[in-house]
């Protein structure tokens, strides 16, 4: 897909102001609720009309403001798929998939669709005696119908519990593969994007924050906002101390870095997953109290609080992730007096608008 974005659209308390070009096979964007993230979905669909811009997909121009260009959404070879589905709920699975059919195809293209998504045995029922996993299978083969350029999705799992979640997922992604359609897919679950997408942008306030491959973004983000929307749990406000150390203020503590600290850093941060148990004489070492420990199927998390921490702030509290068995064998019986920032895994992070960690 090759998808060029740049628009502004204005409402009384929000400002969506956001550029972005991608030839990826499926974007997708990340950001908090109410970051613009429908809106953006909606101007590329031709469902809300930005003050100012162009949209341009596959070399085709939807909207271009000052040329005065607005194709209307039925043609522009878009298929959106809505948080709820938006089915009609009077007609039956059959009539929904055959709505978005021209006439003369309709009996064929829905007989593939109702084959091809499983809902042959269902044709006959109303969205109403679906479950939310059959619903959302009739509102993909409904889009499918009408044979789109390129699928924008809008939180597709939302609906769902998360117990039927994760093979819908995997459904979802083996029917996209076999149709081979461009997608962009929103959501604020970090988990959904990265087993979708390829590429990923964040988005945040209206504006875009940051764009790359998905492991770049998760494992090596560079704004606040990012490490925060990709689930990183510990971050401290920083101060660069020189060209590869620098001063974690919330975590009273030195650490020194494999990459250079630019001036422009504001925060450091440790994924939960790589902090490591340490001894007093390492570098990037913090003592460390546990303040309390939640135990999950697979994981153990520790809270931790700095040791003799005058100005006990719940910032400067620590979150350590670490698999049931090594927990079993390691720290059990003992736990560490000590733990360690490896340097590699440390994330310097900027931030160009003042945000308060909470
Ligand atoms: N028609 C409208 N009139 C006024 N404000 C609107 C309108 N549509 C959207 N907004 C505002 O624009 C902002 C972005 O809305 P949007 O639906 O894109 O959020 P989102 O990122 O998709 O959030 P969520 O994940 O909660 O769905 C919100 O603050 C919303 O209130």
């Amino acid at each position: 897909m090759s998808l060029s974005v740049n628009i502004k659209k204005k409402y009384k308390n929000f400002v969506l102001d956001i550029h972005f070009n991608s030839n990826e096979r499926c974007l997708g964007i990340l950001g908090a609720s109410g970051c613009g993230k429908s809106l953006t979905l909606k101007c590329i669909a031709g469902i809300v009309t930005p003050e100012e811009g162009k949209i341009v997909l596959n070399g085709k121009v939807l909207f271009d403001s000052k040329l005065g260009i607005n194709i209307p959404p039925q043609q522009r070879k878009i298929g959106l798929l809505f948080q709820n589905y938006a089915l009609f709920p009077n007609m039956t699975v059959r009539e929904n998939i055959g709505i978005s059919c021209n006439k003369k195809n309709r009996k064929s293209i829905t007989d593939r669709l109702l084959k091809e998504f499983r809902l042959n045995q269902l044709e006959s029922r109303y969205p109403g005696q679906l479950s939310g996993g059959e619903q959302q299978r009739v509102a993909m083969a409904r889009i499918l119908a009408y044979d789109p350029e390129a699928l924008l999705l809008d939180e597709p799992f939302s609906a769902l519990d998360s117990y039927l979640k994760e093979e819908l997922q995997q459904n979802l992604i083996d029917f996209l593969r076999k149709f081979n359609k461009d997608i962009l897919m929103v959501s604020h679950s970090r988990g959904e994007l990265y087993r979708f997408c390829d590429y990923i942008a964040v988005i945040d306030h209206g504006s875009l924050m940051e764009t790359g491959n998905k492991r770049k973004i998760f494992e090596d983000p560079e704004k606040f906002i990012t490490a925060r929307l990709t689930g990183c749990r510990n971050i401290s406000r920083a101060i660069r101390i020189s060209d590869y150390e620098v001063r974690a203020i919330d975590w009273s503590v030195n650490l020194h870095t494999n990459k250079r600290v630019e001036d422009n850093i504001r925060y450091v941060g440790i994924q939960s997953c790589y902090i490591k148990p340490g001894e007093q004489h390492e570098e990037n070492t913090i003592p460390i109290n546990l303040s309390d420990s939640l135990e999950g199927p697979d994981q153990v998390k520790f809270v931790l609080t700095k040791q003799e921490d005058a100005n006990y702030s719940h910032n400067s509290n620590l979150l350590w992730t670490v698999a049931k068995q090594e927990w079993r064998h390691l720290y059990q019986l003992k736990f560490p007096e000590y733990i360690q920032i490896p340097k590699e895994h440390i994330l310097l992070l900027t931030e160009s608008e003042k945000r308060k960690i909470c």
